[in-house]
């Protein structure tokens, strides 16, 4: 008799080789496509490589330059560079969201509206947030105003005037993800639940470096969970154990904000009437707990869910306050970067500032804020600020989904069967010379004065917020916090770099500058 192993071992080695190296290089519908690189066709190595040493996004930028709009990054995964056939299928055809999201964006071991891959609890979650975060909400939100003018008048500009009167250098990076947390954490807890961090420096110190400890070892739960989980179980620790501390810490930190906001709920008779009752006679350190209500009323209503009330709402909101206040820090970081080495452009957003009612001016009588109609309006402001976002994107990496069940042609390809891995970046669309000519210069004059046709080209691939289901729920929060910061420091002072070494950025998911800080000297103009 013929020894079974002998017929068997052939076969497997058969069906192998045709799994890992016939199907992929030869018959796969990737296969028509250009690889990133020789390997693409059958390993992933190369692309985890370039994960985990921070290349990805030049090197996907690269080779979009040299293949076009669609590449193979790995025998499982394609990257789209266009708008058509691109990202409007991609992100505003609903593919959901690839398992990287819920590795690494989970907190509580719950999910929230971000690390959410389905799009149907993802669209129940959406729908009970978005309202609040909606630009006419905000605009007219008695209680963003007061938030505003607290920490615009008693907070920052007096920090800032005291190290404008001493000549004492700032680190704007640590200064602004101090100012993004604490309009955000006000929103969402109220105010006098916040931080404060514009002045409390060893609170915010104390946060800020347990939050960014965890980014070196993010790739391994992000790409590799399985690789983590074999290794413990051999007894050795890819990821360092204090990262499971970090996490609680802040995970605790948060849940401290939660309970919060629910005794001031308890202490104030009826959360809703004082939400509408706040307008005339809100105090001025009191605000309502915004998101926090809104989502707590939203999930008590009858709708099963297999995880604990107050692990869901923390959870989601852990998730707001890390994506509020890191994006928009680092945004504003680059803004005041580019300003500080365009003076011409700075003294002409100064006078456009200037036309604002109230004044904005450090010597203002009124201490309030102009409407954010107003300063939304402002062209020059808002030419500055989307530059910065086009070529300073905050979230430049890819953002992974996964094709449909339903056969999809992506960027001419043959059709793609479900379960690929596909992704655009921000850093290669808004680096498309043929809609941002010259597109590695901060150039503001391209937002301002241009035809209607060539500003609808810049806006369907201006895509710093994503688009689709899934883009940013956050974007006219960010909007309205990061024109009013901005409008509040060049009203009344101008701003010289003492220190811009490591400006670059990070080529990651989030991409903050790699010194991590940003040094510039404030200076007073009457
Ligand atoms: C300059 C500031 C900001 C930038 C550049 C930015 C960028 C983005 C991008 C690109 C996405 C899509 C990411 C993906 O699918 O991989 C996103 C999603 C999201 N952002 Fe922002 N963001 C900013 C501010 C904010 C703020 C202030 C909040 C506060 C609530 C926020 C909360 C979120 C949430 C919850 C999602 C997930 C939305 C969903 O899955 O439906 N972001 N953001």
């Amino acid at each position: 008799m013929f020894p079974l192993s002998l017929v068997a071992v052939p076969i497997v080695a058969l069906y192998l080789v045709y799994k890992y190296l016939v199907f992929p290089i030869f018959l796969s519908p990737l296969s028509k496509l250009p690889n990133a690189h020789f390997s693409s066709s059958f390993s992933a190595l190369w692309i985890l490589l370039k994960r985990r040493y921070e290349e990805e996004n030049r090197a996907i930028y690269a080779a979009h330059v040299k293949h076009g709009d669609i590449v193979r990054l790995g025998p499982n995964e394609v990257s789209v560079a266009c708008v058509d056939e691109g990202i409007r299928t991609v992100y505003s055809g609903g593919f959901e969201k690839w398992n990287w999201y819920p590795n690494q964006f989970e907190n509580y071991g719950v999910p929230n509206m971000f690390s959410m891959v389905n799009s149907k609890p993802h669209s129940i979650r959406k729908r009970m947030i978005s309202h609040v975060y909606s630009k006419s909400y905000l605009q007219s939100s008695p209680e963003v105003h007061a938030i505003s003018k607290i920490i615009i008048f008693d907070r920052l500009l007096p920090v800032l005037e005291e190290a404008a009167a001493n000549k004492q250098p700032i680190d704007v990076l640590e200064l602004n993800f101090s100012s993004t947390m604490d309009f955000i954490i006000a929103f969402i807890f109220g105010l006098q639940n916040g931080t404060n961090f514009i002045q409390d420096i060893s609170a915010r110190e104390e946060w800020l470096s347990i939050y960014q400890s965890r980014r070196p070892f993010r790739f391994w739960a992000g790409e590799l969970p399985g690789v983590i989980s074999f290794f413990k179980k051999l007894g050795i620790h890819i990821t360092p154990a204090w990262m499971n501390e970090a996490s609680k810490w802040l995970e605790d930190w948060t849940m401290e904000k939660c309970k919060a906001a629910a005794a001031s709920l308890s202490n104030s008779k009826d959360p809703s009437s004082h939400t509408k009752e706040s307008s005339d006679s809100l105090p001025t350190t009191t605000t309502p707990p915004i998101v926090y209500i809104q989502l707590l009323t939203s999930l008590k209503s009858p709708s099963p869910s297999p995880y604990p009330l107050d692990l869901s709402i923390a959870t989601e909101l852990h998730d707001h306050l890390a994506a509020g206040h890191e994006t928009s820090g680092i945004t504003l970081t680059y803004l005041f970067h580019e300003l500080s080495l365009h003076p011409e452009i700075q003294s002409q957003l100064r006078n456009e500032l200037r036309t604002q009612a109230p004044s904005l001016r450090l010597d203002s009588e009124t201490h309030d804020v102009p409407a954010p109609r107003t300063i939304d309006a402002l062209p020059i402001l808002h030419a500055c600020l989307m530059e910065t976002l086009r070529i300073h994107a905050a979230i430049p990496g890819p953002q992974p989904r996964i094709t449909p069940p339903t056969p999809t042609s992506l960027a001419g390809s043959p059709p793609l069967t479900g379960g690929v891995r596909v992704s655009a970046q921000a850093f290669t669309l808004h680096r498309n010379a043929d809609v941002f000519p010259e597109p590695e210069k901060w150039k503001p004059e391209r937002w301002l004065g241009t035809c209607e046709e060539k500003k609808a080209e810049m806006g369907r691939w201006f895509w710093a917020f994503g688009s689709g289901g899934r883009m940013c729920v956050g974007s006219h929060f960010a909007m309205q916090e990061m024109k009013l910061i901005t409008a509040a420091i060049y009203t009344s002072f101008t701003t010289h770099i003492v220190d811009d070494g490591g400006i670059e950025h990070i080529d990651a998911y989030t991409a903050g500058p790699k010194s991590n800080r940003l040094l510039l000297r404030f200076e007073r103009v009457e």
